[in-house]
């Protein structure tokens, strides 16, 4: 405990507080958020951001605007730790980190990791992924013994995949939620890692990224787990719940909602095949699922 590192989580969130809680185990670890938190080593912004090591567990949405309303490089390491693409412009959170953090200061976390389960101190492995290795070894350093940490240098992969299964998530949902069986959900849930895959190359991912943690590990366990936010978005939309009632009532982020627009747009824009997420933004607009599941069968 307490080794001489300046740390700070930004945003305390699910994810944020159980990073912090996991971090904490090795180090001290300090948290802000935009509204003060009665948790241990929270800290006001001002303080968070003079720390060497920063972890960014906002909602990708939001990234741009804050990093712009509150953000000064001056040296920091950055992790982020947010999955999704910004919906309106498709841009990629390394894009956006870009304009402010030159790429060695920048890393990205992705795999297989519910909050609530980190927040138990189950056993979890992650990828940190950066084009400085050393700065993903820096980073897998300061976490406790239960979470195993795989170092990358394919930021553009594990973004993909991480943004990604968030939308085939709600499809495995809505899938769950019509009843349409196992056969039908293994069958969605290995399409969609095509897609993705096909989706992540034209961007330059590499092959060997979907296969491992951050792709099929995240996309299995968000797509077959109630766990899982964007897969119980799915559940409520099949029962023919409202999108604005089902956010409402989640009172947590659900990236899969905003991303599925962005793949859409990315998608025509670059002219890439993804039939899944298409059908999961028009489903998001008010498509009957029915009528999706129909198209998706006779594509
Ligand atoms: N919860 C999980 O199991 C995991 C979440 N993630 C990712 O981490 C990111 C954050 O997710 P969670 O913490 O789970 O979501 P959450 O909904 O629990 O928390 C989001 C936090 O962001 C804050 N926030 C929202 N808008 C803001 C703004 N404009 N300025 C400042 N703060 C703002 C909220 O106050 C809240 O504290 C998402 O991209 C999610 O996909 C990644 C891995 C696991
Ligand atoms: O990314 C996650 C687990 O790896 C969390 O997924 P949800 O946001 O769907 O809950």
């Amino acid at each position: 405990m307490g080794k001489s590192v300046s740390i700070a989580v930004i945003g305390a969130g699910k994810w944020g507080q159980a990073l912090q809680f996991a971090l904490s185990f090795t180090l001290t670890c300090k948290i802000t958020s935009r509204h003060i938190k009665p948790i241990e080593n929270f800290v006001s912004l001002e303080e968070a951001l003079k720390c060497e090591y920063l972890i960014f567990a906002l909602p990708a949405q939001v990234v741009r605007g804050w990093l712009e309303a509150h953000f000064t490089f001056r040296g920091q390491k950055i992790l982020v730790a947010a999955k999704g693409i910004e919906q309106g412009s498709g841009s990629f959170l390394n894009e956006i980190f870009a304009h402010y953090v030159p790429e060695d200061h920048l890393s990205f976390l992705s795999g297989p990791s519910f909050a609530s389960e980190v927040m138990q101190g189950l056993p979890t492995a992650v990828v940190i992924n950066s084009s400085n290795e050393t700065l993903s070894k820096e980073f897998a350093a300061f976490f406790p013994s239960f979470i195993k940490t795989y170092t990358s240098k394919d930021v553009i992969g594990a973004e993909v995949c991480g943004a990604y299964k968030n939308v085939l998530a709600i499809a495995s949902g809505i899938c769950d939620g019509l009843k349409l069986g196992n056969n039908a959900r293994a069958s969605l849930i290995a399409r969609g890692l095509v897609e993705m895959r096909r989706f992540g190359k034209y961007f330059g991912a590499h092959d060997e990224t979907f296969l491992g943690l951050s792709g099929a590990g995240d996309l299995f366990l968000t797509a077959s787990s109630t766990l899982s936010r964007n897969y119980r978005v799915g559940l409520f939309l099949a029962e023919g719940k409202k999108l604005e009632t089902i956010l409402e009532e989640l009172g947590e982020v659900a990236e899969g909602v905003f991303t599925s627009e962005a793949i859409f747009e990315l998608s025509a824009k670059h002219m890439i095949y993804t039939p899944i997420a298409h059908e999961i933004a028009l489903i998001l607009k008010g498509k009957e699922p029915r009528i999706s599941v129909k198209d998706l069968l006779s594509d």
